[in-house]
């Protein structure tokens, strides 16, 4: 795709989405960011080879904005760059709960906006990335944010209705798969077995069942059921865990997540 894109937010998402974009291919020589402090340019100059521009210098250059702050900063990130971005050119918005129309409505009439919710794995070309246009966006820009995404990992698209639950589900989702990493290790040394050890055996049952659960096309269901024998100790695990709700705490934690999407839909949250 011979178009410059700029990644506007260089944190943890948009470096992440960086260094995937240059694994995936892209010439550094076609990317350019931005960032707030100069130290930061400088790390990202040496790490992987890209130009640090002013957000209005990358709307004046870029084909391609992918705006990856804050929700609380997509506001003034907007305003800065307003008088700059013409309808030729496809902003792509990553933040949480930030809607396309309030983004069309705060740039020049007729600006195509994708928004897309990544997760944190695309660090690891395992992400998985949610895809909806805007009232102005056509096939080609989805398809332009699809080859960007699509290179770190899945994609899919959905209504934009949808994103406030995508993005409880699979843009936080990582970071329960985390906890719930943290807390099984814990219990490993409540039951005498070394943070390391313990560590290790349950990365490698979380990988093991990741793969079961992505390759078998079995429903979790029958995975746990497979597992699960008479009289046998998974049953008296999982009589626990129903005992103590943490299917009902996952529902509503993951409903607070989708409700806190939508309150940050106008980056006032
Ligand atoms: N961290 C994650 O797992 C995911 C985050 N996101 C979204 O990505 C966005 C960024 O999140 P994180 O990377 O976690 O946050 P972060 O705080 O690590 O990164 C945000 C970056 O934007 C920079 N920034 C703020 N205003 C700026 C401006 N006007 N010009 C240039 N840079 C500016 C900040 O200095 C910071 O480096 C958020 O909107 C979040 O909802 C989306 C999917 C997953
Ligand atoms: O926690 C957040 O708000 C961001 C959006 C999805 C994952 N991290």
């Amino acid at each position: 795709m011979p178009q410059t894109v700029a990644v506007l937010g260089t944190g943890k998402i948009g470096e992440a989405l960086l260094s995937g974009m240059i694994r995936a291919g892209w010439h550094s020589a076609d990317l350019l960011v931005s960032t707030r402090r100069d130290e930061r340019a400088a790390e990202l100059r040496d790490r992987y080879g890209v130009e640090s521009v002013t957000n209005a210098d990358a709307a004046k250059r870029a084909d391609i904005l992918i705006l990856a702050v804050k929700p609380q900063d997509m506001g003034r990130l907007l305003d800065e760059l307003a008088p700059h971005v013409t309808p030729d050119r496809l902003v792509i918005s990553a933040a949480a709960g930030i809607t396309t129309a309030f983004i069309e409505g705060r740039l020049a009439t007729g600006t195509p906006v994708v928004r897309v919710m990544p997760n944190t794995p695309v660090l690891v070309d395992e992400g998985m990335s949610v895809i909806s246009g805007g009232s102005h966006a056509l096939a080609v820009h989805l398809a332009h944010a699809e080859e960007i995404f699509g290179g770190v990992g899945k994609t899919l698209r959905v209504p934009e209705s949808q994103q406030d639950a995508a993005t409880a589900l699979s843009g936080s989702g990582p970071a329960y798969f985390y906890f719930l990493v943290e807390a099984m290790t814990d219990a490993g040394i409540l039951l005498g077995l070394p943070r390391a050890q313990a560590h290790d055996l349950i990365v490698q049952a979380a990988v093991g069942a990741a793969v079961m659960l992505r390759d078998s096309g079995e429903h979790p269901v029958k995975l746990r059921e497979a597992v699960t024998s008479p009289a046998g100790t998974t049953i008296s695990a999982v009589r626990e865990l129903e005992n103590h709700g943490v299917r009902a705490a996952l529902i509503a934690a993951i409903e607070a997540a989708r409700d806190r999407s939508r309150a940050l839909a106008t980056g006032n949250g």
